[in-house]
């Protein structure tokens, strides 16, 4: 009786009783009918198994999208594509990822990777909603159907140039376009963040079964719904006897440390502040025709000033505890000019900009991890900046730091394969414990599944 607790066990030994009652019943038809069935009543005792199977009714009843979903998980690999938007809104990231096992099992081999740019109409409409206090409501709504129509576009035309039928993918993995996110510092009301790019919309355009809106259990389950780095980093590239901590410099700066003692519990991820976005917001609104600081040649025909950057540093989130998140609904370009000091020069601001993210960084690394030596694998557009790679080197002088290809991820793949891989865990993992946690985090499965059809 004491397994009957167990919602597996009980289901199945349920559905046994059901066969019981069934098969007497049968048993008035005829021999021939009582014998098949006690046949089919002793296999299934003899090898418990799903309930649809035991009850031999899955072909029939099941819709067959959600058998298909079965079978996904009974292979021995799975092709998923992951897909990520970032909130530099540079373009959209696709992993074309197998996968064979999960959890810290997990096997993942990146058969592809590309990122294609977005159109400069597609970026000015997301940015007249994105982390916006006022916004035109009809525009947001519009955007959920047109963000997953142009992604849909996107990837078809990428599978094909790629020589892939949609019908040999899986399942897709996409993250969405972010347009909010608001953890609540205040206590009054629940964290939230919104990700627009409908999955029902990718699915159907595509004809590949999605997984979307990959945040939204993690805040139910107590979380901030990012970041969400850490399952990824921790079933991939855990390494007994080396702490390390993988950095992502996309808009936002974020890290995951994995102890050496590989101990799921001292798992730390946080984010840490900006990482491109202010600089890139300056660019884009001082130096027309250019969206980012292409190799820090701007930032570094200038300097840091010091006054300026102490009042960026003196900004509430980094007194906030850790974990946390941001985004830019709080590191901004009004923000930004609001600490400026008089008469700066735009070259200075880009200084102090690329030396803010790499302080905030490195703040971050010092004060919640406390290690003063192990190894980062910078991965993100920011990995590409060598300004604030090398201001890391110099502020962590303890640390190797490199990029995370050395990994064997392309870095800028990284965050795509992360996305892809909680697919592939929603689509394996038992799921069934409460209270899982990794590190600070919450942990369970996530993404809602969208059928095509
Ligand atoms: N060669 C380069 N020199 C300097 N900066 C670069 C270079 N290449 C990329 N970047 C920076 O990286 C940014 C893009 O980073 P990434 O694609 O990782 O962002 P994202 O995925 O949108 O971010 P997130 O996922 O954190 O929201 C660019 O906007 C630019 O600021
Ligand atoms: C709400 C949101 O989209 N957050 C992103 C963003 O970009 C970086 C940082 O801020 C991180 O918290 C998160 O993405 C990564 C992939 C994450 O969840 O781990």
């Amino acid at each position: 009786m004491s397994e009957i607790t167990k919602p597996q066990r009980y289901e199945i030994e349920a559905g046994n009783y059901q066969l019981i009652i069934r098969y007497l019943m049968n048993f008035r038809n005829s021999l021939g009918d009582f014998f098949v069935a006690l046949c089919s009543l002793f296999s299934s005792f003899a090898k418990p198994s799903r309930i649809g199977e035991v009850e031999g009714i899955s072909t029939k009843a099941l819709n067959p999208q959600i058998e298909q979903l079965y079978r996904m998980a009974q292979k021995p690999s799975r092709i998923i594509l992951g897909l990520m938007s970032g909130t530099s809104l540079d373009g959209l990231d696709m992993a074309l990822c197998r996968f064979s096992g999960q959890g810290l099992q997990t096997q993942c081999e990146v058969l592809h990777f590309d990122s294609v740019p977005f159109e400069e109409d597609f970026k000015v409409s997301i940015r007249a909603v994105f982390a916006k206090e006022n916004i035109h409501f009809p525009s947001l709504c519009t955007l959920n159907a047109q963000i997953a129509r142009t992604h849909a576009n996107i990837i078809l035309q990428t599978l094909q140039r790629w020589g892939i039928q949609p019908s040999d993918v899986d399942a897709l993995a996409s993250h969405g376009q972010t347009v909010m996110h608001r953890p609540d510092r205040s206590g009054h009301f629940p964290h939230s963040t919104l990700q627009i790019g409908d999955g029902d919309h990718l699915a159907h355009l595509t004809g590949i079964i999605t997984l979307s809106d990959f945040r939204q259990k993690h805040i139910a389950a107590g979380g901030e719904g990012a970041p969400l780095a850490m399952f990824g980093d921790y079933f991939l590239f855990t390494k007994a006897g080396e702490d390390r901590i993988l950095l992502n410099m996309g808009g936002i700066g974020n890290f995951t440390y994995l102890p050496a003692n590989q101990d799921s519990k001292g798992i730390l991820v946080t984010d840490t502040g900006p990482g491109n976005t202010l600089i890139d917001a300056w660019v884009r609104a001082h130096y027309p025709g250019k969206s980012f600081d292409e190799d820090a040649q701007i930032a570094r025909s200038g300097k840091v000033n010091t006054e300026f950057l102490r009042a960026l540093m003196d900004l509430s989130f980094f007194k906030e505890a850790f974990p946390k998140s941001t985004g830019p609904e709080y590191f901004n370009l009004a923000q930004v000019k609001s600490l400026a000091p008089a008469g700066i020069s735009s070259e200075d601001v880009m200084a102090t900009l690329t030396r803010f993210t790499a302080e905030s960084i490195a703040l971050a690394i010092q004060t919640y991890t406390k290690i003063t030596t192990g190894s980062i694998f910078a991965s993100g557009g920011g990995a590409r900046n060598p300004l604030i790679m090398e201001h890391l080197r110099a502020l962590l002088p303890g640390f190797i730091v490199q990029d995370s290809a050395a990994l064997g991820i392309e870095s800028a793949a990284k965050e795509a394969v992360l996305f892809a891989l909680l697919a592939n865990e929603t689509l394996l993992d038992p799921g069934v414990a409460r209270d899982r946690r990794l590190g600070d985090s919450p942990w369970m499965t996530m993404g809602k599944i969208s059928l095509p059809n």
